[in-house]
């Protein structure tokens, strides 16, 4: 179905080659997943199978791409585009139309479906991705899950043979992550859809996977079975990374499996407890909101939100898409709305936020330019963002200019700006699209780090692998109001949604990380 011979791609303002020489096969009615380092060059790859790469992006592309064995270069556009269905990494910027409903019929309008049809795929599609409430919303006021879920089902709606997507759960909660990856695999099962995924969070998407495709920093790609390939790969979700460090075999992919690898441990621990670190006592208040409360036209967003923030605690806020995190990081930081409450403690300055829509704050002609900045901007030693970013994202060249960066070097460099300046309150709205587990760790090290002398930080995610490793407390929130608020351990694993792996693969017995888990075992 998917052929690619022989293909090789570079940028036209770069002399590295992004892909080398790549050759490979994907079947009618298989899921591929498509993994590699941050910048590797994953969305390049999606991008060569729907020809967006080179014709809109530039650059030279040499081999063939072949579906259903005829090269792409002799498609018209809109046969391609009948074809393949392609979702990016910022739906806001793939966006056509204003309105949600106007977007989901828009790709079949153009494909001249017949608007009975179209009416009737447009109610279909709303219901299997639990958007009919937002059917008249405009697409820029929704929130990043809800537009991720928009963009994904104008894709569905015409029933294109091949499916692209580039990191589809970024911006979902667990459950509705789930939910889109279940109907993506029922396409495949059912009508013999080929689905090509990238994604950094594989622990969502590699029990629907057929093959895994692994995109090396050298622009190389390995394909194969998804077990032999994980287990050669420095990426790798957390449940196979305990697999591999316990010489489990065979390797396990689903919890099931790691289940029944671990059971004997489990028996162990439910008779003698291990011993679980302690979370650090929290320090003095730096920030306490009162009653917060922010309406929109259509909804209250923030309904009445008490919250404080201590010295040193990194605290996660979660919640299901469209439940009012970023809108209440924004009042607390002072620049959103606030229709009502007060908050208190925060001097001006002290509070920095990084927003979901991280890559909109970079403006200068290169990365060297943009840490310059931010170094000057607060009286920082020349150098110092530049380095907090090769702590996070290694290999990034600080003379390329912000828009050439892949989605997640572009979130490195805005965190680096404001992690370098160590406000003493630091809200970050989703940090980890596009981060691969490398990076994660880093910017675990870093803010734990931040924590340790002093500083309060609130973590806006739905990425519960992150918050298992860097976050003391979680505060979780519901329509607008908080429905719990905790330290991590009393949080997570109770919960059927925001259990890590290896909380899953111990229940009842609370581990949270890979690293408790081997400790746990001495
Ligand atoms: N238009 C461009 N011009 C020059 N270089 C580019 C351009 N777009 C991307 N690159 C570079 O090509 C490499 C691959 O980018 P790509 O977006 O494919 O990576 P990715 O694996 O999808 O990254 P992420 O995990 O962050 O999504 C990166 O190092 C990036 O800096
Ligand atoms: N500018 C706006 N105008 C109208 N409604 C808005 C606006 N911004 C957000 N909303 C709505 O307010 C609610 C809360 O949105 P918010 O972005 O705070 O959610 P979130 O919990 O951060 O979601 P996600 O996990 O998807 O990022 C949503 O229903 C959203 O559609």
């Amino acid at each position: 179905m998917i052929r690619l011979e022989q293909v090789s791609f570079r940028y036209a303002n770069s002399d590295a080659l992004r892909l080398r020489d790549v050759n490979l096969e994907i079947p009618e009615g298989e899921l591929a997943l498509v993994i590699g380092p941050t910048g590797s060059g994953k969305s390049t790859l999606l991008g060569c199978i729907n020809n967006l790469v080179p014709q809109f992006t530039g650059g030279v592309r040499s081999g063939r791409v072949l579906l259903d064995g005829i090269d792409t270069t002799s498609l018209l556009p809109r046969e391609l585009a009948t074809t393949v269905g392609y979702v990016g990494q910022d739906p806001l910027a793939g966006f056509v139309t204003d309105v949600v409903e106007e977007e989901l019929a828009y790709s079949m309008e153009q494909l001249g479906f017949s608007p009975s049809e179209m009416r009737r795929r447009v109610e279909e599609t709303l219901d299997l991705l639990g958007i009919a409430d937002l059917r008249g919303r405009p697409l820029r006021n929704l929130s990043g899950g809800q537009q991720q879920r928009v963009a994904i089902g104008s894709v569905l709606a015409s029933s294109p043979r091949i499916l692209v997507l580039d990191e589809p759960s970024s911006a979902l909660d667990p459950v509705a992550a789930e939910d889109v990856l279940a109907l993506v695999s029922r396409l495949v099962r059912d009508l013999g859809t080929t689905v090509v995924i990238a994604e950094h969070r594989m622990e969502r998407v590699i029990e629907f996977a057929d093959s895994v495709l692994r995109v090396d920093a050298g622009g190389s790609v390995t394909h194969g079975p998804t077990r032999e390939v994980l287990a050669g790969s420095p990426i790798r979700p957390p449940l196979v990374e305990l697999g591999v460090r316990q010489r489990w075999d065979p390797l396990p992919l689903t919890i099931r499996e790691g289940r029944r690898h671990a059971a004997e441990a489990r028996r162990g621990w439910v008779e003698q407890p291990p011993t679980l670190p302690a979370p650090p006592g929290a320090g003095p208040v730096t920030l306490a909101a009162e009653r917060i409360v922010v309406r929109y036209p259509q909804v209250v967003a923030v309904a009445g939100v008490d919250v404080t923030l201590r010295r040193g605690e990194v605290t996660a806020l979660m919640g299901r898409n469209g439940s009012g995190k970023s809108t209440l990081l924004w009042a607390l930081h002072g620049a959103g709305r606030r229709d009502a409450g007060t908050v208190r403690g925060a001097e001006a300055g002290q509070v920095a936020l990084v927003p979901q829509t991280a890559s909109d704050l970079l403006y200068l002609a290169s990365v060297a330019a943009e840490c310059a900045n931010a170094d000057a901007e607060a009286e920082l030693a020349p150098g110092s963002t530049l380095e907090v970013l090769q702590q996070l994202v290694p290999g990034i060249d600080p003379q390329s200019h912000p828009r050439d960066l892949s989605e997640g070097q572009k979130l490195a460099v805005v965190l680096a700006a404001e992690l370098s300046r160590r406000p003493g309150v630091i809200l970050l709205d989703e940090p980890t699209r596009g981060l691969d587990y490398s990076a994660k760790q880093a910017l675990n090290g870093i803010l734990t780090q931040l924590a340790e002398q002093g500083h309060s930080i609130v973590v806006a995610t739905h990425d519960v692998e992150l918050v298992a490793t860097t976050c003391h407390r979680v505060v979780v929130m519901a329509e607008g109001e908080v429905v719990s608020d905790g330290p991590t351990r009393d949080v997570l694993p109770g919960s059927a949604l925001l259990a890590t792996q290896v909380a899953k693969v111990t229940n009842p017995v609370p581990l949270l990380t890979v690293e408790e888990f081997l400790d746990a075992l001495h």
